[in-house]
């Protein structure tokens, strides 16, 4: 059965479709809003889940390349209740990734409802009900009222798309990494991949083993670790030493051993932060890239380092020594936003700067009057997990609660109904 009441709103001049939700609404339906579905299910709570794609996971269906597999091992990136499949190597590729989820939501019956991009959202305090306003793609409004909101936008919503002097002016092809799917299309081309972290850098390798030609703009300073140590996981050793040691420990170690795997890389342009890079992560949100192979071809001078960008000409670009190259097309790895600041009406809980909830992990999962947020913890798939599992046993407790208090009105009237015959 639908979990929803059809009303018709009396406060605008025309009659806009307006939806009672019995339960919580979710935005967004990647990795963050199935698992606080699912978890929800397990405690019996309705929900309803809206998302601007016609799909979910569109992350991971539409704006990731094809050669793209978790990084980090699939223990870490399994959502609660329902383990991968035996069968799933230590990395899951993409496709994996997403035939999982998509049997993750038809094992917890998720049905989001799809191309329902949420516009705004504001708690209205006479009511004590949250108001979300969704825009479809046929261009119709609907508001969705409920008691309990559930922010599962993520980290990644948006694309950072730099302002860099000339951009417009270049001539050749210029695409966000999430646009990106193959190197096959830049076969034999001189590409320049602005930025490196972890999109950066695996772009660059898959366009070098494409045979086209990529440069790499390092304009600051990144940590590089080699994916596994020793035949073990990188992220698996510093978690399990993050149990005994403290974190900066834990960083001296992780970068003796990177070092010693990989040697002295800031000879080939990679400069280190002076932070180390768990602490970097936590407190910035800056994920260490950990190496699939471009190390390799760095060396090899298959992928070339160059500093940042001065301007764009137009089918050049001067770097800030002064450096000019000839390129053909540019690719920005330049990161993503969280979109929250947009659509959400609230100052306490979400920062308007940045878009996360202003108290870190693991803090940052409820908010005032019903508001929640869900996988922005700077922690991937495993803080979303974390947060999804709160979340659930937080609404699950409430909705029990006040339904045996139904339950027990209920059964008191009968009880007084059947005396009085
Ligand atoms: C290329 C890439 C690879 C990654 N690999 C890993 C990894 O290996 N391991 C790991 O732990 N983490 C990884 N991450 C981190 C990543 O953040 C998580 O994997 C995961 O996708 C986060 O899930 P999410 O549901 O929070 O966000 P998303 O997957 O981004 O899902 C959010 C959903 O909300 C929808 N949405 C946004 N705004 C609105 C709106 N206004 N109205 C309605 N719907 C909306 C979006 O369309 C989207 O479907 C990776 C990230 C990227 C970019
Ligand atoms: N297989 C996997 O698991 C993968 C995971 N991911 C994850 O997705 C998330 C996003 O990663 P990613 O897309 O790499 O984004 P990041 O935010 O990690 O990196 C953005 C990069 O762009 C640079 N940059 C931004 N603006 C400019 C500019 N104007 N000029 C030059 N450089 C610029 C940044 O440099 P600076 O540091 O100086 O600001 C940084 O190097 C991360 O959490 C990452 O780990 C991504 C790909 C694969
Ligand atoms: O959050 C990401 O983008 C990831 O790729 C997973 C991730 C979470 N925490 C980390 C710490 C070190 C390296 C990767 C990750």
């Amino acid at each position: 059965m639908e979990n929803v009441f059809r009303l018709v709103d009396h406060e605008d001049y025309f009659s806009r479709r307006c939806i009672w939700v019995n339960g919580p609404v979710i935005v967004g339906a990647g990795p963050s809003g199935l698992a606080t579905a699912a978890c929800l299910r397990d405690q019996g709570v309705p929900f309803m889940v809206l998302e601007r794609a016609e799909c979910i996971a569109s992350l991971w269906q539409n704006r990731a390349y094809d050669r793209l597999k978790l990084h980090l091992p699939k223990q870490f990136c399994q959502l609660p209740n329902l383990p991968f499949p035996q069968h799933f190597p230590e990395y899951p590729s993409k496709r994996q990734f997403i035939d999982y989820l998509e049997s993750y939501a038809r094992h917890f019956d998720i049905n989001p409802r799809f191309n329902e991009c949420v516009q705004s959202a504001r708690y209205d305090e006479t009511s004590g009900l949250w108001r979300v306003k969704t825009l479809s793609a046929t261009r119709t409004e609907v508001e969705y009222i409920c008691r309990w909101l559930v922010v599962a936008t993520g980290e990644n919503a948006e694309c950072v798309m730099p302002d860099i002097d000339g951009l417009g002016d270049f001539k050749g092809e210029v695409i966000h990494a999430s646009e990106y799917k193959s190197g096959e299309s830049f076969r034999g081309k001189k590409v320049l991949v602005v930025g490196c972290g972890n999109s950066g850098m695996e772009l660059s390798l898959d366009l070098s083993n494409h045979n086209a030609s990529p440069s790499m703009v390092i304009r600051s300073s990144v940590h590089v670790l080699p994916r596994e140590i020793l035949g073990r996981s990188t992220f698996e050793l510093a978690v399990m030493m993050m149990r005994w040691l403290p974190l900066w420990l834990v960083d001296k170690i992780i970068l003796i051993l990177a070092w010693l795997v990989l040697g002295n890389i800031e000879k080939y342009g990679l400069k280190r932060p002076s932070t180390g890079p768990l602490e970097l992560k936590n407190r910035e949100g800056k994920t260490p890239v950990l190496d699939v192979g471009t190390l390799e071809k760095i060396r090899s001078g298959d992928i070339k380092v160059v500093p940042g960008i001065n301007k764009f000409g137009k089918n050049e670009v001067e770097l800030v020594n002064g450096e000019r190259l000839e390129i053909d097309a540019v690719v920005l790895a330049t990161g993503y936003r969280s979109n929250v600041p947009s659509w959400l009406q609230e100052n306490e809980f979400f920062s308007k700067k940045n878009g996360y909830p202003k108290r870190p992990f693991p803090h940052g999962w409820k908010g005032q009057a019903g508001l929640y947020a869900v996988g922005f913890t700077k922690r991937g798939l495993s803080g979303a997990s974390c947060d999804a599992l709160k979340i659930g046993e937080d609404i699950g407790n409430v909705w029990k609660q006040e339904t045996r208090q139904k339950k027990q009105r209920t059964t008191a009237c009968h009880r007084r109904c059947i005396s009085q015959f």
